[in-house]
């Protein structure tokens, strides 16, 4: 198969016949009545119409030296024929390849057109079906399996920006009238759940309330954990805070600050933590009856009592209906077991391990949150017991805590671990799981013998590996769609500069600046990248026209284009290099005399020629 990009489609001689023709090409931007003063002192400028008409016949000869090409790379010109003919796919005069005779069709992948000569087939491509059933039948037609993309995949971009968005929510003043403007360094606070429901938080024995807030310097979002009424009598417990706020790990909550306030009109304690939007608790997730079909199978209907085995039978069956994927439930400890690792070995307890306390993100990212809440609400003032005995209770209490929470997901049910339904709980585990599941359940709520999360590395064993596994896959998908993003950040640096320039009303007092110059220059560069037109005159937009244009910018290759002007009466041959150097000189002039400067244009890659 003879095929090439449309890039490749035309010679500049013939583009400079085009120009020079009184009928609009599909090369020649579009021209606009207002007609714009031609450039006047730029010196690769041809202004009158015979002059063009003897370079044209110098460049058809090869003879004309300096700016203006003998044989410039026609590798961007747009292509020739009508886009309607592409979205067909269906065959249309030949006008690019090197056989004029013989005809072609094309195909746009992922942007870029290209164009087929029809008696070529090539040996490495598999034909799709040919579904166009006008499409003669020596005509092939290959599809690439998924359309490439320029940016971000839509999951991905839908999950950043509704995070963005969780980031930037703003309480309604009149929903929280009694919200503080400012509590020390934060502001803009905003409850993450609604007020009443902080009433009664049985597991600290104190009403609390999470909020987001901003840093007032940095901006930086974090959680407020506000303890009401809380009164700090013993300032011991703060070398645990210290303690908290070094413990950094990517299954749990950082713990940043903690201090106390009046700014709510009471004494509060606040807790700062890192900000994780859209988290929701593991009790939301798994257990809310909020969720469309959920029930607890452990609830029993005491209004019609029911026979032992009768309610055994039925609990079985909904577990198996509804039971979580065992790899799902193995990812979810080896999580847990990390964060707890991790906790133990720094000589601290969790004390919260609650499906309340465990936030869970959209990509089942687990984190403890709540940390060092309980160290310092409930502090052991008793100086009698021992500091190490102490630990080592409420290490194993977590563990203990962590079998529940495990137990409470393979059968989806917190009052499964209800002392009573246990046993019961623990046999439907075994039904429904492998038996390393519930062996790790029973070592974990085992309270004869001394537990250690150590212990539960062996037991978890070759599912490290699949997790491993998976994250790496995970970040090698980020990886690619971070790179789709990285250049068109640096393309979008690009346009930045140039929109700055184009068409900038006057500076320094000279109202004809981006008229004239390395400004002209860049004018119709703009007009050429995005302006273009067919022989209709209707818009040729091709993103991948415009991608390659501004790659070929950004490293200032040695190619050159015709540029002309909107009144047709003049033709620039410039290279991109020469483009470049002009973008870069006026873009420095206007920085020069700003006394602003445009965040982040440090990074502009206008100079970096590796990035193609
Ligand atoms: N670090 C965090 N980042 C983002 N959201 C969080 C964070 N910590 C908690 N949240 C969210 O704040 C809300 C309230 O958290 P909280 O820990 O009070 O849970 P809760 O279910 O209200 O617990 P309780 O039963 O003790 O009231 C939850 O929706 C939780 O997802």
């Amino acid at each position: 198969m003879d095929w090439m990009s449309h890039n490749n489609s035309r010679s500049v001689s013939s583009r400079l016949d085009l120009a020079r023709a009184t009928q609009a090409t599909e090369f020649v931007p579009r021209v606009i009545t207002s007609s714009t003063s031609g450039s006047p002192n730029f010196f690769n400028s041809y202004s009158n119409p015979s002059a063009l008409h003897s370079i044209a016949k110098k460049l058809e000869d090869g003879g004309l030296p300096g700016h203006i090409a003998s044989e410039p790379s026609a590798s961007s010109s747009p292509p020739l024929v009508n886009n309607t003919a592409l979205i067909n796919n269906s065959p249309v005069p030949d006008k690019v390849g090197p056989n004029p005779a013989l005809p072609a069709y094309q195909e746009n992948v992922g942007g870029t057109t290209y164009f087929y000569q029809i008696h070529a087939t090539p040996e490495n491509c598999q034909p799709t079906e040919v579904s166009n059933p006008s499409l003669p039948t020596e005509y092939n037609v290959y599809t690439a399996k998924k359309e490439p993309s320029f940016f971000l995949s839509e999951d991905l971009h839908n999950d950043i920006l509704n995070r963005n968005v969780l980031t930037l929510m703003q309480p309604d003043p009149q929903q929280y009238p009694d919200l503080p403007q400012e509590v020390d360094s934060y502001h803009e606070l905003y409850p993450l759940e609604p007020i009443s429901n902080s009433l009664h938080k049985a597991h600290l024995g104190y009403q609390a309330t999470m909020y987001k807030a901003t840093h007032i310097k940095t901006g930086i979002p974090y959680c407020l954990r506000r303890i009401h009424g809380f009164r700090l009598s013993n300032t011991k417990c703060m070398a645990f805070v210290e303690l908290w706020r070094k413990l950094t790990h990517s299954n749990i909550v950082q713990l940043t600050k903690v201090f106390t306030t009046k700014a709510f009109g009471d004494n509060s304690m606040i807790f700062v933590y890192e900000y994780h939007p859209g988290s929701e608790t593991l009790l939301n997730k798994h257990f809310s009856p909020d969720q469309p079909g959920y029930n607890d199978p452990f609830l029993n209907d005491t209004s019609t009592p029911r026979p032992y085995s009768y309610q055994k039978n039925n609990l079985l069956r909904h577990t198996q209906n509804n039971k979580l994927p065992e790899p799902l439930i193995w990812n979810y400890i080896i999580q847990l077991t990390s964060a707890l690792r991790i906790i133990h070995s720094s000589a601290l307890a969790c004390r919260s391990l609650d499906p309340t306390k465990i936030i869970i993100n959209s990509r089942n990212r687990l984190r403890l949150s709540c940390l060092g809440v309980m160290d310092v609400v409930h502090q052991e003032t008793n100086t009698t017991i021992n500091h190490v005995t102490l630990l080592q209770h409420y290490q194993q209490e977590d563990l203990t805590a962590l079998g529940k929470v495990v137990l409470a997901l393979a059968c989806k049910s917190t009052t499964a671990v209800q002392r009573e339904n246990i046993n019961t709980a623990l046999e439907i585990v075994g039904r429904s799981y492998t038996s390393d599941l519930r062996n790790l359940i029973m070592y974990l709520l085992g309270a004869q013998q001394r537990r250690s999360v150590t212990d539960l590395m062996p037991m978890i064993g070759a599912r490290f590996y699949t997790q491993l596994d998976n994250l790496h896959n995970y970040i090698e998908t980020l990886d690619h769609e971070l790179s789709k993003e990285v250049q068109n950040g640096r393309l979008f640096r690009i346009m930045t500069k140039l929109a700055t320039i184009n068409e900038r009303p006057d500076f320094n007092l000279e109202s004809t600046w981006a008229e004239t110059g390395d400004r002209y220059m860049l004018k119709l560069f703009r007009d050429y990248v995005f302006h273009q037109v067919q022989e209709d005159g209707t818009p040729w937009l091709d993103m991948a026209h415009i991608v390659q244009c501004l790659n070929k910018l950004d490293v200032g290759v040695p190619e050159k284009i015709s540029l002309v002007s909107r009144d047709e009466q003049s033709v620039l041959v410039v290279s991109y290099a020469e483009l470049k150097h002009c973008l870069e000189q006026s873009f420095n002039e206007l920085c020069s005399s700003s006394s602003t400067s445009i965040h982040d244009m440090s990074r502009m890659p206008i100079g970096i020629d590796d990035k193609l």
